[in-house]
């Protein structure tokens, strides 16, 4: 059976409210949560995973060898994210914990915590109301793959691991600058991070484990370690050179931790390309149908066959055509409508382009219910648009297609013959550019979560960061 004619099957609402209510990813953390705990009164431990609605509150673990930065990134980042900050010296010091104070003697004694002792603790400390409610970030922990692996199945999971790196010489020099502020555990700097308050700085301690010896004996215990453990988080895993500014560290890292991962949602692409002639829309939609195996719809060349078709709806189109003048609007709607409601474009997506140019055509877009999940605006600026169009020339006799900067032909007799499309002169170019940006901002306020995309690059740079708008999970909204 041809896939245009088969019975439509999924409403076209129920996708849309899934992505925009992130429905599978809340079912797949509630299925993780009930898999992991095992509730005796599954229903009950739902209801109060939902009533908590803390799905999205952080839960980071920042790994890294001695001097990497762990801690000032950790604290920086709780700060920030207004996250609890968990290490395995406020662990042990906590003067309220029975299970820290036995802890606290084993520290004491120079001796390794048991994993059984600290996973305890861990959980203890991540079964606090401001754990749950606000998050956490495990800074330094774990620190074998056997940690690692009695923490996952504790069912305590990130959902973003940071891991800082930096050459061992670099750690080495800088772990002997290091100072804490006894008072709030603050990390600092002699060269790189000095406090500015002189009272500050005369509290300031050298903390233990710094010398060049006892770091080099943490570094390759670090070492030796680290490659058994990342593979527990295949997907959810960043890692960030922290031989940099700190600040340039905790920016990489908040962009990191703020995202969202792919989400695994079953997604029917149904993307518009948006942007002036020559911005290249035509292009990524061919790349975007080519490699995804979703229809290419131009409503210019829709329009253009349905007059070809000499089809009843083409003959009321053809008068406009022959005139020049626009289309009518509803004409133009009925046409796409037809076209995107074919099961072709219900079961693989959909990229649209050339329509809509303004908010009347996006209005009755929506009212179709043919509203995209992903809207494209291409930035191109004027000059590269006009440099891009009138050098365009086609071969009459082969219907090749030249650029006479980008794609000049390769011999005198074809340059000779090469004609130029009417509508790629100067004026008429600069008459459609200045026509979309008329009705530009009204378009891109009527969709919701935009992406913008530099246009003026490489075709297969832009190709890169449209699918990556694709791929990416749209942003939740905040609740105000
Ligand atoms: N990106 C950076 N550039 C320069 N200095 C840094 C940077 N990040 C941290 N530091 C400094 O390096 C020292 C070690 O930082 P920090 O204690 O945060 O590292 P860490 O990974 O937690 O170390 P450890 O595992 O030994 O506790 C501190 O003096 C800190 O101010
Ligand atoms: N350098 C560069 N050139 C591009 C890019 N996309 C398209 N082009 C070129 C190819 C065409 O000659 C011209 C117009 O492209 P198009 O895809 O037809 O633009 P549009 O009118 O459909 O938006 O610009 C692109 O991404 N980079």
């Amino acid at each position: 059976m041809d896939a245009t004619t088969a019975p439509h099957r999924i409403p076209v609402e129920m996708p849309r409210y899934g992505e925009h209510h992130h429905i599978f990813e809340m079912m797949q953390i509630m299925l993780q949560e009930l898999l992991i705990h095992q509730p005796k009164e599954p229903i009950q431990f739902m209801l109060e995973h939902l009533e908590r609605d803390n799905d999205m509150v952080p839960r980071i673990f920042i790994l890294g060898p001695p001097a990497s930065g762990k801690t000032t990134i950790a604290m920086w980042l709780c700060k920030h994210l207004n996250a609890s900050l968990i290490t395995a010296e406020n662990l042990i010091w906590n003067k309220l914990s029975g299970l820290a104070i036995k802890a606290l003697q084993i520290y004491e004694k120079e001796e390794a915590i048991p994993d059984f002792l600290l996973l305890k603790l861990l959980l203890e400390r991540m079964s606090k109301e401001e754990c749950i409610s606000k998050g956490w970030i495990l800074d330094g922990i774990p620190e074998t793959r056997e940690q690692a692996l009695m923490i996952q199945t504790s069912g305590i999971s990130p959902r973003h691991v940071v891991v800082l790196t930096a050459p061992d010489t670099v750690l080495i020099e800088r772990n002997l600058g290091k100072r804490i502020d006894p008072s709030n555990g603050e990390v600092y700097h002699t060269t790189f991070d000095w406090p500015s308050e002189p009272e500050v700085q005369n509290r300031l301690k050298v903390p233990l484990g710094i010398s060049e010896e006892e770091t080099v004996k943490r570094l390759m215990e670090y070492h030796r370690n680290i490659t058994r453990i990342l593979p527990s988080y295949p997907k959810i895993l960043k890692i960030i050179s922290s031989d940099q500014p700190c600040v340039d560290v905790f920016y990489q890292a908040l962009t990191y931790v703020q995202s969202q991962h792919r989400s695994n949602a079953p997604f029917t692409p149904k993307i518009l390309l948006c942007g002036p002639t020559g911005s290249g829309k035509s292009l990524q939609a061919a790349l975007l149908a080519q490699k995804y195996g979703i229809i290419n719809v131009c409503c210019g060349q829709l329009l253009k066959e349905c007059v070809a078709s000499n089809s009843r709806i083409g003959e009321l189109i053809q008068p406009y055509f022959q005139k020049k003048m626009q289309v009518p609007d509803q004409i133009i709607i009925k046409v796409l409508s037809s076209r995107l409601k074919k099961q072709d474009c219900i079961c693989y997506g959909w990229v649209l382009h050339g329509f809509p140019q303004d908010l009347d055509q996006a209005t009755l877009l929506n009212s179709a219910g043919l509203m995209p999940n992903r809207v494209f605006f291409l930035n191109v600026p004027y000059d590269s648009v006009i440099e891009r169009l009138t050098l365009r020339r086609t071969d009459p006799t082969t219907g090749e297609r030249y650029h006479l900067m980008y794609k000049p032909p390769p011999t005198m007799e074809i340059q000779e013959r090469l004609m130029q499309h009417p509508g790629d002169t100067e004026e008429k170019v600069k008459v459609k550019i200045d026509f979309f940006y008329r009705n530009s901002s009204l378009l891109e306020d009527f969709f919701d979560n935009v992406i913008y995309v530099n246009g003026d690059q490489d075709p297969y740079t832009v190709f890169e960061y449209i699918e990556s708008g694709i791929i990416m999970p749209l942003p939740t909204k905040v609740s105000q």
